[in-house]
């Protein structure tokens, strides 16, 4: 079968040393539409009643469909909660499969994965169970700074013990619509050979976790506002050229292969995603202006990190 996605292994070396690197009172989470669950201090430091200083988590009820929200003091808290959860999850689901199928988005994400690769997860993580996919790529050579593998590497793969040919990223020597074909046929033979699971439901591929940022905009992926890619109903990878953010060429998985995962965290730090996440996590609709983020619904669980900025408008 003729797909190149796995070649990864030998960009991974490659990238070893790549020629140019770049290299409460709770009134606050209160609103019309979210209440605290619990609430471990206060988001606001001067008012932190006794009881709650042990850390810096609040829970919030969103709209049930929404999922399990947390909202951390700050982005370091946030980063901590991520890695025990992902952790968590790599244990569990290692004792149930031979694979664990993570999917990475670029962007800030990446930083906040940071805790993974260190102590203990380093060391108690089954790093070699895991497969690591892209839910979107700019389609830029892996050494250019715009490479959202280029990003991962740097940041995260070269400093956990995973196989690199675990590692699923782009053909980066292909067209956009040459990359997203090939990425989907290399998807198709791992659900085929069972590394992947399928959704019974939908048919879509069914990824053990992803982990998501999403843009000021609204946009997940590189699923804009307002763009036909929000659409596609059929395809498991597209291409798109003319993306709004730049670089235009990229591919992305499509909304129904997101939706059909097991498990995906949306990960959300800053004010100046305040308002898409305030959009996104009420029960406002509007049909026209729907953001994509807004359409996530997996078939599995979805849960939110936010640190306090982020969450400053719910
Ligand atoms: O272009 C992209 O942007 C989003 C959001 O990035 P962030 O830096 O604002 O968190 C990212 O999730 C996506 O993978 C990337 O290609």
């Amino acid at each position: 079968m003729a797909f190149s996605c796995r070649a990864v292994s030998s960009n991974l070396r490659t990238l070893q040393n790549p020629s140019s690197p770049q290299s409460l009172p709770y009134t606050p989470l209160t609103s019309r539409f979210f209440t605290v669950k619990h609430a471990f201090t206060s988001l606001r430091s001067n008012s932190i009643p006794q009881k709650f200083t042990k850390a810096s988590m609040a829970e919030i009820t969103a709209p049930k469909y929404k999922g399990n929200v947390k909202v951390f003091d700050t982005e370091e808290d946030l980063a901590v909660s991520l890695a025990k959860y992902t952790a968590d999850l790599s244990s569990k689901i290692s004792q149930e499969r031979d694979s664990f199928t993570v999917v990475i988005s670029g962007g800030s994400l990446v930083k906040s994965l940071r805790k993974l690769v260190e102590a203990p997860y380093i060391d108690s993580v089954d790093w070699s169970k895991w497969r690591v996919f892209w839910v979107d790529e700019r389609v830029v050579p892996k050494d250019h700074p715009d490479s959202n593998y280029l990003l991962a590497y740097t940041e995260f793969l070269s400093k956990i013990p995973i196989p690199a040919g675990n590692v699923y990223s782009i053909n980066d020597a292909l067209s956009a619509e040459g990359a997203a074909d090939d990425y989907e046929t290399c998807i198709k033979h791992l659900v085929k050979t069972q590394i992947i699971d399928q959704s019974k439901a939908t048919g879509f591929p069914k990824f053990d976790l992803m982990l998501m940022g999403i843009g000021p905009d609204g946009h997940i992926a590189s699923l804009f506002p307002g763009h036909p890619l929000v659409q596609e109903k059929e395809k498991w990878v597209c291409s798109i050229k003319d993306s709004p953010k730049p670089p235009p060429e990229r591919i992305s998985f499509s909304l129904p292969v997101i939706n059909a995962s097991a498990n995906i965290a949306l990960v959300v730090a800053g004010a100046g995603k305040a308002t898409a996440l305030r959009t996104a996590l009420s029960d406002e609709s509007n049909d026209v202006d729907v953001l994509p983020v807004q359409l996530v619904a997996p078939e599995g669980e979805l849960s939110w990190f936010l640190d306090k900025e982020a969450a400053s408008k719910l």
